[in-house]
């Protein structure tokens, strides 16, 4: 999520990750195994290892040059056994259909691990934002969900911000179905501004809750935040915001990157400085002298890497030539399963996405819960709330990884997965 719709761009092209795996086979090999792990039968995988419900639809969007554009879009949601399902919209050239229901997935997880009354979902739209003007973005915000109006709800699922959307984009969305509801309904999505009934603290909780993962992690390994040099791949909403409150944590931000490639400093950036140059789609290097192509970037000396960026980022040719010795998933998906494993046997410890970045999912609950009672949260209960969530969460995942003697991405399946089990269970699906 950028953090300023305000019409600046600096373009680079598309992003396609050239070691891209199927994220969503992967996954479905990874719930297989929590769910023998815990015993569960194999209908119970059969309901799991695929979203409930996919809508495929086509947008027709007028472009200010009078032709009409037609966008695909997808909205894939999980499971909802626990309650409504929840996640973001992500507008990208690289979406696809497996890749949506990956993330979808992965938003049942964090749910489940984070105790939500949600199950997962997610939105994509097949579209370069970056060379689209605001008013195309707007018509394509609202037809988006014109298409999926049927679908969706504040009971039945609620978007959010992901890559390249942000709290404009949210709002022409809440705008669009109030009107085709014929009734406001601020529940119906949340990463709205403030002024339309968002949460405080949402813009930057994915990234606070990030760094509390971080310190916790690191903690158990007897690290000082302060002690440590850190790596950020990825300088949109998360990136910029993890490397911003890590920086004011007194941590040395080493490097960061975007699209475009990374800049590395040994003695540490100027990370306000950094931000306050940055466009509203997360690009900076544009602006810099010394940019390294990010599979350079990705190997620098460091002690933490956070991927904060897209999927596939961290695989085998690269993940035997990482430095750092903790990896912390902002992003969703930044690891392919060969490189967790090269990742595991060289003792590198790595705090699973579906963990690591719940805390964006967490306050857009507690959106949603001030939206419906029509009451809101200082900033300091939000953040308080946050972070005791995250540490307990946090310490769960680990001490059940320790219990069990399996990594700390198992363990966070098996934690985030056994919710839905049960729940299909008392409802007499299973
Ligand atoms: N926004 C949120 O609240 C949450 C986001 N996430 C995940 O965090 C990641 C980042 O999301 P946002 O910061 O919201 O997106 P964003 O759109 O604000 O920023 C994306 C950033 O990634 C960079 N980028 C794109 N391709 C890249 C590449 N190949 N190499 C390096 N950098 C590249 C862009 O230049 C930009 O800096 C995504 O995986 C997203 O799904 C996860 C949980 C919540
Ligand atoms: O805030 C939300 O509801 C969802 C955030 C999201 O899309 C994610 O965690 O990947």
């Amino acid at each position: 999520m950028s953090s300023n719709p305000v019409n600046k761009r600096l373009i680079v092209g598309a992003n396609k990750p050239a070691h891209g795996t199927n994220v969503l086979t992967n996954t479905q090999e990874a719930i297989r195994e929590a769910l023998d792990r815990l015993g569960y039968e194999e209908a119970v995988y059969e309901l799991l290892a695929e979203p409930l419900r996919v809508m495929t639809v086509q947008i027709p969007v007028r472009m200010d040059d009078g032709r009409t554009e037609v966008f695909t879009g997808y909205r894939a949601q999980h499971n909802d056994a626990v309650g409504p399902t929840k996640g973001g919209v992500r507008f990208h050239p690289d979406v696809t259909l497996d890749e949506v229901k990956a993330l979808s997935i992965w938003m049942s997880l964090k749910c489940g691990i984070f105790n939500l009354p949600y199950g997962g979902a997610k939105g994509g739209i097949v579209c370069d934002p970056r060379t689209m003007s605001l008013g195309e973005q707007e018509r394509l915000a609202r037809g988006y969900v014109r298409a999926i109006s049927q679908i969706v709800g504040p009971a039945k699922d609620i978007p959010a911000p992901d890559v390249y959307t942000n709290a404009q984009i949210m709002s022409w969305m809440y705008d669009e179905y109030s009107r085709i509801r014929e009734s406001d309904s601020p529940g119906f999505i949340t990463g709205k501004p403030l002024v339309l009934g968002g949460s405080r603290g949402r813009e930057a909780a994915t990234a606070l809750g990030v760094a509390i993962a971080l310190r916790e992690a690191a903690g158990r390994l007897g690290k000082q935040v302060q002690d440590l040099r850190i790596l950020v791949q990825g300088f949109g909403n998360v990136g910029s915001n993890v490397a911003r409150i890590l920086h004011e944590m007194g941590a040395t931000i080493v490097g960061i990157s975007d699209a475009g490639g990374g800049v590395y400093r040994e003695g540490g950036l100027d990370i306000p400085d950094l931000i306050d140059q940055k466009d509203s789609f997360g690009m900076v290097t544009p602006r810099l002298a010394n940019v390294m192509p990010t599979e350079e970037f990705l190997v620098q000396p460091c002690d933490v890497l956070v991927p904060a960026a897209l999927e596939n980022q961290i695989h085998a040719d690269n993940a035997p030539k990482l430095q750092a010795s903790m990896v912390i998933e902002a992003a969703n998906g930044p690891t392919t399963p060969d490189a967790d494993q090269i990742l595991h046997d060289r003792g590198i410890v790595v705090v699973p996405d579906v963990l690591a970045n719940a805390g964006g999912v967490t306050v857009s609950y507690f959106e949603w819960v001030q939206n419906n009672q029509g009451f809101y949260w200082t900033e300091d209960e939000v953040n308080q709330r946050l972070e005791a969530m995250m540490v307990q969460s946090v310490h769960n995942i680990l001490d059940t990884a320790e219990r069990y003697s399996v990594s700390p991405r198992l363990a966070a399946y098996m934690v985030g997965i056994r919710p839905f089990a049960e729940a299909m269970r008392w409802r007499g699906w299973v």
